[in-house]
């Protein structure tokens, strides 16, 4: 027949920290005369080998469990108790089915008489109420009858966290809330609180007690025993864990050298984890603070004596004192830290993916509102606003700021007139059929406009000839002395340098020598650029460079004498049966636009003598043979008599060069240069349309 299974005490031990309430459990069940062996689980990897070697000791099995992580230990913080996250290991118990009935106590338990009764209980399952919620049961002491049936549906709700407060109580009281379970009364596991406890029960029902916990961080031997001094429950019970430690383990004068009165040697290891234990100075100071041990733990009604009553030992203390005995602090003293559970264990997992960061563990400071009765007095005067409180302006004016570094030769002309600014906006209003701004008034809007540095105008020419200007001669003149007057008085500072005019001459005869017509389009086919009905994004991108404003800048400023034909609300063109007439007093479009390639250049006799096209051998220049139904005006075809500089000359001689593009890329005032579009200009055109072209920067 089969030996029938045997019934234990077992706790728990998975940290050296908690070595002095594991052997203070295991002493006060003996000293209760227990019948029944006692078990431990513990957890090897956490646990020092001089700990192990000392629950062997005390216990009768020692049972290694692996620990068991919450995976999302978030509700520990709840109650603030993220050193159990391995709590879950508790659950270990329901698979020790070598035994028949488990009594299961914490190791902050002390036991003040035997509980051996609880191992005929019935039920599969009792605990006793929870003090902080008393219709939960409090997992530091149950009763079990270990099955792998309950082991395996804790063990699942463990893998998947389910625990209220992240821990075993939570996830038991959860597993237990719909099965039955047998309630122990508060006397099986009687919880004293430091801030409240209820006092007449406890000394009506003290002589019944048979378990005290200590639950919560502060465990009697990681206080150390000053905080059980005094009278009260909390210190009452205190005493009797500090008593049984007395009896046991207490520190001897001289480490290891003494016998309990139990005839045990004490024990250095457990000692090295209680505060204030150790030291040669504790070894005063707790001999006259601590209560003294309760002889007969078996008796609650036993004296308890306070601070003040004689002491238990009173020779050795004070021996130590009178012969100044003074004892190098031993080693394991220096060691006695023990880390407390860490949130995870680094070594064998990865974080948890939903760990509270560190900060969760900062100190916090709470702020309490005054409660003071008195009335507030307020002083009987306050002191005097400041009377020096104002603004002192500075003496000195500051600097003005440098003025920018001169680029070009005119820019350090001493009395150099300021330059000014003229703006479309600000001249006359948009062309009147007939009436309408000349070419030179363009031209000459234009050069103001753009050329605002006064370059190469004599002082004030600037201002006085922009349209804008009050100064502006009233007395009307023809559009062709206006024309002079202008070329003569505006001129490009760079048309008097001799080297850019050889250079970019050179690049362009070059480039006729190698038949590269300098403004031709690729493909030859004749495009209408004007047409509004063609997107941008069907041009070419533009191979000639001018300073002339783009059609963003300057949408409706006729460069051009003829105007811009717009689609009407229909969207077709407009008929050619000339709704606007022609400008007067304009150069005629042949003079400096070339019919082949459309090429611009506004003074004519440059243009004559530039402009050729390799196909035009018999040719001297592009205007020898111009297109016979577009001379109009008289005034254009006869030839100038002083060739005025050229305005526009860079422009015309730069086409077709990409490098040069680069480099005329801006203009005087750094403004980028406009481009004319490639496609060619029919001279039929009804206009010609100005793109802006950025260097750098290709237009889709
Ligand atoms: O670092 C540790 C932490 C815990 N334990 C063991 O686990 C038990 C539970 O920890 P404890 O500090 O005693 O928890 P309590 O302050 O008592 O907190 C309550 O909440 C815990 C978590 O739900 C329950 O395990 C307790 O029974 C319950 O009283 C301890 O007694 C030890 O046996 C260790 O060995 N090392
Ligand atoms: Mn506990």
């Amino acid at each position: 027949m089969a030996r029938p299974l045997e019934d234990v005490y077992c706790t728990l031990l998975m940290s050296d920290s908690y070595l002095p309430g594991a052997a203070v459990l295991a002493h006060s069940l003996r000293d209760a005369g227990t019948t029944k062996k006692l078990a431990a689980l513990i957890t090897l990897d956490t646990l020092s080998p001089d700990t192990v070697a000392e629950l062997k000791t005390l216990y009768d099995y020692l049972i290694p469990v692996e620990r068991i992580r919450n995976p999302n230990p978030a509700n520990l913080y709840l109650m603030g108790r993220p050193d159990l996250a391995f709590a879950f290991t508790k659950i270990a118990l329901w698979r020790q089915t070598q035994f028949r009935k488990v009594v299961y106590l914490d190791a902050d338990v002390v036991a003040l008489r035997a509980l051996d009764e609880l191992f005929g209980l019935e039920a599969p399952f009792a605990a006793a109420p929870d003090v902080g919620w008393p219709d939960a049961f409090n997992t530091g002491v149950m009763v079990i009858s270990p099955n792998m049936g309950d082991y395996w549906a804790l063990q699942t709700m463990a893998a998947a966290a389910d625990s209220f407060d992240g821990a075993d109580q939570g996830l038991l009281n959860q597993y237990y809330e719909h099965r039955s379970w047998h309630r122990l009364g508060f006397t099986y596991n009687c919880t004293p609180n430091a801030q409240y406890q209820w006092e007449p029960a406890y000394r009506y029902y003290k002589r019944d007690i048979g378990a005290v916990h200590f639950i919560g961080k502060d465990k009697p031997w990681s206080s150390g025993r000053t905080g059980g001094g005094g009278p009260g429950v909390h210190n009452e019970l205190l005493a009797r864990w500090w008593a049984v430690y007395d009896r046991h383990l207490k520190a001897a004068t001289t480490p290891q050298s003494g016998e309990g009165p139990s005839g045990r040697r004490y024990s250095t290891t457990v000692q090295q984890y209680v505060h204030g234990q150790a030291t040669s100075a504790d070894f005063g100071t707790s001999s006259l603070q601590h209560i003294a041990a309760v002889p007969d733990i078996v008796e609650p009604e036993a004296p308890i004596i306070t601070a003040e009553a004689p002491l238990s030992e009173p020779g050795e203390a004070v021996e130590n004192i009178d012969q100044g005995v003074v004892e190098p602090t031993p080693t394991f003293e220096q060691r006695k830290f023990s880390a407390p559970q860490m949130q995870w264990d680094a070594t064998r997992f990865e974080p948890p993916a939903e760990s509270v960061p560190e900060a969760a563990n900062f100190p916090t400071r709470t702020y309490e509102f005054n409660e003071s009765k008195q009335l507030f007095q307020a002083p009987r005067s306050y002191p005097a606003p400041p009377t020096d409180m104002w603004y002192q302006v500075p003496e000195t004016r500051p600097t003005p700021a440098e003025k920018p570094r001169a680029i070009f030769p005119w820019e350090k002309e001493p009395d150099r007139p300021q330059a000014t600014r003229v703006f479309a906006e600000d001249l006359a209003s948009s062309p009147q059929p007939g009436s309408g701004p000349s070419l030179v008034d363009s031209a000459q809007q234009f050069t103001t406009t753009h050329c605002e540095e006064g370059a190469g105008s004599p002082p004030g020419q600037a201002q006085a000839t922009g349209p804008g200007s009050p100064e502006r001669p009233s007395s009307p003149q023809t559009a062709d002395q206006q024309w002079q007057t202008f070329q003569q008085n505006n001129s490009n500072a760079w048309d008097a340098v001799p080297g850019i005019d050889t250079y970019v001459r050179a690049i362009m005869e070059s480039q006729t020598k190698r038949g590269k017509p300098q403004l031709l389009h690729q493909d030859g086919v004749p495009e209408d650029i004007l047409s509004p009905a063609i997107s941008r994004k069907d041009r070419r991108q533009s191979l000639i460079l001018t300073d002339f404003p783009s059609a963003m800048e300057r949408p409706s400023l006729p460069v051009t004498p003829a105007p811009i034909r717009r689609p009407t609300f229909w969207g077709e063109e407009r008929d050619e049966a000339g709704e606007l007439p022609q400008a007067e007093g304009v150069p005629e479009q042949e003079d400096w636009v070339c019919p082949k390639c459309g090429f611009i250049s506004v003074r004519a006799e440059d243009f004559r003598r530039d402009h050729r096209h390799s196909s035009d051998a018999s040719t001297t220049t592009a205007l020898a043979s111009p297109p016979p139904a577009s001379s109009q005006s008289p005034s254009t075809t006869k030839p100038r008599e002083n060739p005025p500089s050229p305005i526009f000359s860079p422009a015309t001689t730069l086409a077709g060069s990409p490098e040069m593009q680069y480099r005329a890329g801006i203009s005087p005032r750094g403004a980028p240069l406009a481009s004319l579009t490639d496609a060619p200009l029919q001279p039929s055109s009804p206009s010609l349309e100005l793109q802006t072209h950025f260097p750098g920067f290709s237009a889709p």
